[in-house]
């Protein structure tokens, strides 16, 4: 018996009770839904980049992943709501953040039980104390930046200046984040992650959930970012379901930045790489993994990709993707696996702004049971993956098993 917890980064599914207390540009994300909006816009023809039509998911909607969106919501979205033919329902967020740290705790076991510090959305954004460090330990005369932004504008905006002065780009979101971003060559990829390791303390003590590298290449014109991002999270401060299973002699398996949202916290083995390349490791933990063991995945290429970018062609074929390596998946469990399929946060690609919105998410079991598990909790998740393992939840959830 094994369980695969797969979290599609960001798809949520609207409905939160709390949606107007988040915020895009200043504006509340209430009615904000990343599925139903998304749908929609397939429907009307307004996706067609690299697809076309109404939004194709068959194997997600067999698990329910249209009543769910219903069931959160109130409205079907257009091309789904197939009878499902497992346990499906809805699931409430209760921690005071709408970021990936703040839904994989909760999701974990774990609410997050303080407010994480925000930075203001004004110029400067950071204390004068906080840069003046970071220019101490990057050995910089100054830094570049310091306001709220979307990453890829910030490259348009001081890449080049970053290039020319060598201080390195500092900037924030909604989230409670410090992210820098530095060219690998000109600024050096060891630099960057060095100096967000050492000033990841600072921020952690101030409850900044997390530092972010944000390394690029190029030229002006033409700089991408890199695959070699890195996050530096502040670690859980209470065991969660990776630790629950660990203790109880399972192997933990971390698929893509589980390791790092978690700090590594109860995780033997590390599988990195884009989506494409998680998906085969997924479906070699399917093939492979030991009895006991529990992989935790994370995809998120939906939310960095697509929904920050607010490309909503890109996010419904992300979708698709998805949804056909999953029919290549499901056939592939053994009779007594429980595989669970979830989200962290919303990211309506159809929302004003580029941060992620909040949103209810879908839960979708494969393998365990039949039938609407109704409004559930995040928590509720890893209490009811502990419970198909047989390990002792210690969290804040129930089994809806
Ligand atoms: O706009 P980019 O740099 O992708 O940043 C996004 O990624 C961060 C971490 O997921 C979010 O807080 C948001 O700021
Ligand atoms: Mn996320
Ligand atoms: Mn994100």
């Amino acid at each position: 018996m094994r369980a695969f917890l797969v979290v599609m980064d960001s798809v949520g599914i609207g409905g939160a009770p709390d949606a107007g207390s988040y915020f895009n540009d200043g504006h509340p994300d209430t009615g904000a839904n990343t599925v139903l909006h998304i749908a929609e816009a397939c429907a009307r023809g307004e996706a067609e980049d690299g697809r076309s039509g109404k939004l194709h998911l068959p194997n997600l909607d067999a698990l329910g992943l249209g009543r769910a969106v219903e069931l959160a919501s109130g409205t079907l979205p257009p091309g789904l709501g197939a009878a499902p033919r497992g346990l499906w329902g809805a699931a409430t967020e209760r921690s005071k953040g709408k970021d990936t740290p703040s839904g994989h705790w909760e999701l974990a076991g774990l609410p997050v039980p303080w407010d994480w510090h925000y930075f203001p959305d004004t110029q400067p954004a950071f204390p004068a104390d906080l840069m003046a460090k970071v220019c101490e330990i990057a050995g910089t005369e100054g830094t570049l930046a310091n306001c709220h932004g979307s990453g890829t504008v910030m490259l348009e905006r001081f890449g080049a200046e970053h290039l020319r002065t060598g201080w390195p780009i500092c900037y924030t979101s909604a989230d409670s984040v410090f992210q820098i971003a530095a060219h690998e060559e000109s600024f050096g990829l060891d630099r960057l992650l060095s100096l967000c390791e050492t000033i990841a303390p600072l921020l952690h003590k101030r409850k900044v959930g997390r530092v972010i590298a944000r390394p690029f290449v190029g030229q002006e014109g033409h700089f991408t970012r890199t695959a070699n991002r890195h996050d530096y999270a502040i670690r859980p401060p209470e065991p969660v379901l990776t630790n629950w299973v660990q203790e109880a002699g399972g192997t933990v398996h971390a698929v893509g930045k589980i390791g790092d949202i978690f700090s590594m916290e109860g995780i033997d083995a590390l599988h990195k790489g884009d989506d494409a390349t998680l998906m085969s490791h997924l479906g070699d933990l399917v093939d492979n993994s030991g009895d006991g063991s529990l992989t935790f995945a994370n995809f998120v290429e939906f939310d960095s990709l697509y929904g920050h970018r607010r490309n909503v062609s890109g996010y419904a074929r992300a979708l698709e993707w998805f949804d056909a390596e999953l029919g290549r998946l499901l056939p592939r469990l053994r009779k007594d696996d429980m595989l669970l399929i979830t989200a962290d946060h919303g990211n309506d690609p159809t929302w004003r702004g580029t941060d992620h919105t909040r949103e209810r998410v879908p839960v979708l079991v494969a393998g365990k049971g039949a039938g609407c598990a109704g409004q559930v909790g995040f928590a509720d998740v890893a209490a009811s993956v502990a419970a198909h393992l047989g390990v002792a939840a210690r969290g804040a959830g129930r089994s809806f098993l």
